[in-house]
């Protein structure tokens, strides 16, 4: 029986998700103590691929290891096989019809519910999982695993109200005509990266909401918390098939389901080395396709702060610490390029910054008191020692930090290089951890300064300007206009919040299709206009025909 609609329901008021403040005492406090002791006590745990709602055990593992404490790990999971994935797409595109033609209040409603398990009944578990898989401290944790996941969904449900709204407005005497946002002809490949649980369930939900079905291929160092969110969604309704969940080796997972003909679109986050060879992949299977796929992929960052003669020094030195250490830098958003006036380097600002950076503790993520806790991995951590050692070799005074100790879990002092090559490698590359270089500039060329920002790197995430001269922050605005896809003024340049500064970044930091946003769902619907004439014709001919 078709489903009748008798009513346009109205979404229920939207708001972020009140943090709460894990205060010595608090209720919050004991709980998530408790959830990650238990968590501690319970691994590792064993993680199956789940393919049309059913859990898929190869009996081939990886596993993910405890970035604190590398000779244990937090779960091993079933790597998919090619049988695995091609079963999985089958199984997705056989679930599209029914998911699809779900009325959209049933599929906000399901997303709905998947925002208050998060931010309820599993709030401190998918913390735990977060804080011991992927190293993050307690406040980090409550950000990205309750606060961001709880956002994405919710705001989601709103954007897509706002999409759905989106109606011609003209229509001509005897006629209405009307836009439906399908669902992509296909399914959707979501490849998630490690360092925000959050990012890992909006790559899958984003598509999911407006109606396709996804392959999502997690982070081998954040399998636990996504399979976490995977039940989490299919606790609140979405069916069997909709999401399929299908860890296991990267470039063969991802390899298959590019390959396939019924490929519609990636939904990626990670690095631009990566995104940049599947968009080379994808061109070069395009005759297989049945359509163009869409490609969406938010990358990689060399974000900065200048901080001009001006600036409030206080408030410049204190956002720079947390923007450059917080999650030991592996945010994209990372502040990793930092240019001060030489006035303001020297008048305090050096001092200030090294003296702040000195109390910085490291150590195991659930000791409350470490404001830095282990980097993600061997290849994380070797890289990153890698750039300490290539800027000492080039000439870089290391000011603080550039020591490192791999001998339990992956950890490395807050660092920061003083350069005077303005083009050093370490001002140039992402490096993805706990160091960021220090170029001073003379009060004198805060104009060429600029520039130097807007070409050093191939990245325009994010950046922020110190300043309190408004023509120093017009003039720094126009200059970066291309240079960030978000800036910020007097305020550091991580922490975006859904629904309050749209997240992206353009040249080879991705598509700039904005999370966080309405733009997002654009890029995952295919709109069809329908045109429906009231009144018949009496004649083929037109007046303009009569004699
Ligand atoms: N711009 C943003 O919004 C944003 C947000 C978070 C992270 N990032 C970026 O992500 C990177 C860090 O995350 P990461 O280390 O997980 O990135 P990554 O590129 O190593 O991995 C991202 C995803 O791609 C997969 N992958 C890796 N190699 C692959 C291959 N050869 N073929 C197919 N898939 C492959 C991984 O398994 C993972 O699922 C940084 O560069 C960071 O700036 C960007
Ligand atoms: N919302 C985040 C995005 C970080 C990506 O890794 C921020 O702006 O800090």
């Amino acid at each position: 029986m078709a489903t009748p609609q008798l009513a346009t329901f109205k979404v229920p008021a939207i708001d972020n998700e009140p943090m709460v403040t894990y205060a010595p005492g608090s209720p919050e406090r004991q709980a998530l103590r408790a959830a990650i002791a238990q968590m501690e006590q319970e691994l590792p745990f064993e993680v199956p691929c789940i393919v049309n709602g059913e859990a898929v055990k190869t009996g081939v593992f990886g596993k993910q290891p405890l970035p604190h404490d590398h000779a244990n790990h937090l779960c091993a999971y079933h790597e998919a096989d090619e049988a695995t994935v091609a079963k999985a797409i089958d199984g997705a595109l056989a679930a599209k019809g029914e998911w699809e033609s779900m009325p959209w209040n049933d599929r906000a409603a399901i997303f709905l519910k998947a925002a208050d398990l998060v931010s309820g009944k599993y709030r401190y578990k998918l913390m735990a999982a977060t804080i011991l898989g992927q190293g993050k401290n307690v406040w980090q944790a409550e950000i990205d695993a309750a606060a961001e996941l709880a956002d994405f969904f919710r705001f989601g449900v709103k954007f897509v109200e706002e999409l759905y709204a989106q109606q011609p407005s003209k229509n001509s005497a005897g006629a209405w005509n009307r836009v439906e946002y399908r669902a992509l002809e296909g399914f959707v490949l979501a490849v998630s990266p490690f360092n925000f649980t959050a990012i890992g369930g909006n790559l899958p939900g984003t598509p999911a909401l407006v109606g396709n079905v996804v392959l999502w291929k997690p982070s081998p160092a954040a399998t636990y918390s996504n399979y976490l969110i995977h039940q989490i969604l299919t606790e609140a309704g979405v069916p069997p098939g909709v999401i399929q969940f299908v860890p296991g080796p990267p470039p063969e997972v991802v390899g298959q389901a590019i390959s396939h003909p019924s490929f519609a679109a990636l939904h990626f986050t990670g690095s631009t080395f990566v995104f940049k060879k599947l968009w080379k992949d994808i061109a070069a299977n395009l005759d297989k396709y049945k359509g163009y796929p869409r490609i969406v992929g938010e990358t990689g960052g060399k974000n900065f702060h200048i901080v001009h003669k001006s600036a409030e020094v206080r408030n410049a030195v204190l956002q720079s610490v947390r923007a450059a250490f917080e999650y030991q830098g592996q945010k994209c958003s990372a502040l990793s390029r930092l240019y001060v006036s030489q006035s303001v380097w020297e008048g305090g600002f050096k001092d200030q910054f090294l003296e702040e950076v000195a109390k910085i503790k490291v150590g195991p993520p659930q000791d409350w008191s470490n404001f830095m806790g282990p980097v993600i991995g061997r290849p994380a951590y070797d890289k990153i020692m890698g750039y300490i050692q290539k800027a000492k070799e080039a000439g870089g005074e290391i000011l603080i930090g550039g020591t490192g100790d791999d001998s339990k879990g992956y950890f490395i002092q807050p660092t920061v290089i003083l350069s005077k090559d303005p083009k050093s490698i370490t001002i140039t590359e992402e490096i993805f951890g706990p160091v960021i270089t220090v170029y001073v500039f003379p009060d004198s060329a805060f104009t060429s300064t600029l520039s130097l920002i807007d070409t050093t790197t191939t990245y325009a995430l994010t950046g922020a300007i110190f300043s309190s001269d408004r023509s120093a922050l017009l003039q720094a605005t126009n200059v970066l206009r291309n240079a960030a896809g978000n800036v910020y003024y007097n305020e550091k340049c991580t922490g975006a919040v859904v629904g309050q500064q749209p997240f992206g970044g353009a040249r080879a930091s991705g598509t700039n299709d904005k999370a966080g946003s309405v733009s997002i769902f654009y890029r995952f619907v295919s709109a069809r206009s329908i045109k429906e004439n009231f009144v018949g014709l009496e004649d083929f001919g037109y007046p303009s025909n009569l004699v």
